[in-house]
């Protein structure tokens, strides 16, 4: 559905995406991840034709997305970060005019505001200004905007930034829905959405591919794929140090919390657990100890392990 060759995009001097390679295949829901500024949403205006890229190529369902622009742009339906709407227009008649803009006409326009209007919720507001509409229903209004005609692939850009936990719900239980029916590839900062909704996962910093896998292999392939939580009371600056040169440790942070006792997160190798030799260390210098647990690596394990700067 989406094929993308060497795709590079520069402004003046500053080269914002650097030759990146990557496929969307038809019927998958592919995250988009990156810190800011590392390059997503110039991608995703180039693969929606708003931008020329600088050099590469990219074909969305066959179509090469600067030489067969129009064709290539029906086949998506695109949802911009922040979505552009007509505030002093009501719901159905924006969606009846954008279907027309589209080249949807008479009935066959009617008939689709209709579907997109239910499909996204929208039933209780398609007489309201849009201006009146709480930022949950413009991103809906937004959706309906991007599927209202039938695009084979949706394009969405952080769709749930900026609403509260209700919302965000709402708009990620209406993605799941839309994927039945659409190849998405959905660009967020929400790690936890992408483990729920994402069936691959594409990470992006400094305009360069980082990671493409689904999000279990990229858990399970990470060097360090766990953290130990400890809290230990006593002196900081002897307990840490010893912490680190414990074997497969690979950094410990702390965190100093009330009575001289300190919160201690330990990153560990894959495949290794080191509570036994934490327990072992602990007991053998009497230094009383409260909590010992293991969490297992998540995304965002992965997500900050890529992207870290420091
Ligand atoms: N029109 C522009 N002119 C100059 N520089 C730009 C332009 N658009 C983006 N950039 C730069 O390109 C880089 C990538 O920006 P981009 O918006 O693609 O990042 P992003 O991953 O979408 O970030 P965010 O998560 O903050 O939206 C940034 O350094 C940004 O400042």
């Amino acid at each position: 559905m989406i094929e993308v060759r060497n795709l590079t995009k520069s402004f003046a001097r500053h080269q914002a995406v650097r030759g990146i390679d990557f496929n969307v295949e038809r019927g998958e829901i592919v995250g988009f991840l990156g810190p800011n500024g590392a390059g997503k949403t110039t991608t995703l205006r180039m693969l929606t034709g708003y931008l020329p890229p600088t050099s590469g190529s990219a074909t969305i369902a066959g179509y090469d997305i600067f030489r067969q622009s129009l064709e290539a742009r029906r086949c998506i339906g695109y949802m911009p970060e922040n979505v552009p709407l007509y505030d002093d227009m009501r719901v159905r008649e924006y969606l009846k005019f954008r279907a027309n803009l589209k080249g949807l006409s008479g009935s066959d326009a009617r008939r689709r505001v209709n579907e997109v209007i239910e499909t996204c919720g929208l039933e209780g507001v398609r007489r309201k200004m849009i201006k009146v509409l709480s930022k949950g229903y413009r991103q809906r209004v937004g959706l309906a905007d991007a599927l209202v005609h039938e695009p084979q692939l949706l394009i969405l850009d952080e769709p749930t930034n900026g609403l509260d936990p209700n919302q965000i719900r709402q708009i990620r239980d209406l993605i799941k829905k839309l994927s039945e029916k659409h190849t998405i590839l959905l660009s967020t900062h929400i790690l936890h959405e992408v483990e729920m909704t994402c069936g691959r996962v594409i990470i992006i910093d400094g305009g360069q591919i980082k990671a493409q896998d689904t999000p279990q292999n990229l858990v399970a392939g990470m060097r360090a794929a766990g953290r130990v939580h400890v809290e230990v009371q006593g002196d900081t600056d002897v307990i840490s140090p010893a912490l680190q040169r414990l074997d497969h440790v690979k950094r410990v942070t702390s965190e100093k919390l009330a009575e001289d006792w300190t919160h201690y997160e330990i990153l560990v190798d894959s495949g290794t657990d080191a509570r036994e030799r934490i327990h072992e260390l602990v007991s053998q210098y009497g230094w009383p100890m409260r909590s010992l647990y293991r969490k297992d690596a998540t995304l965002e394990d992965v997500f900050v392990e890529l992207t870290r700067r420091d």
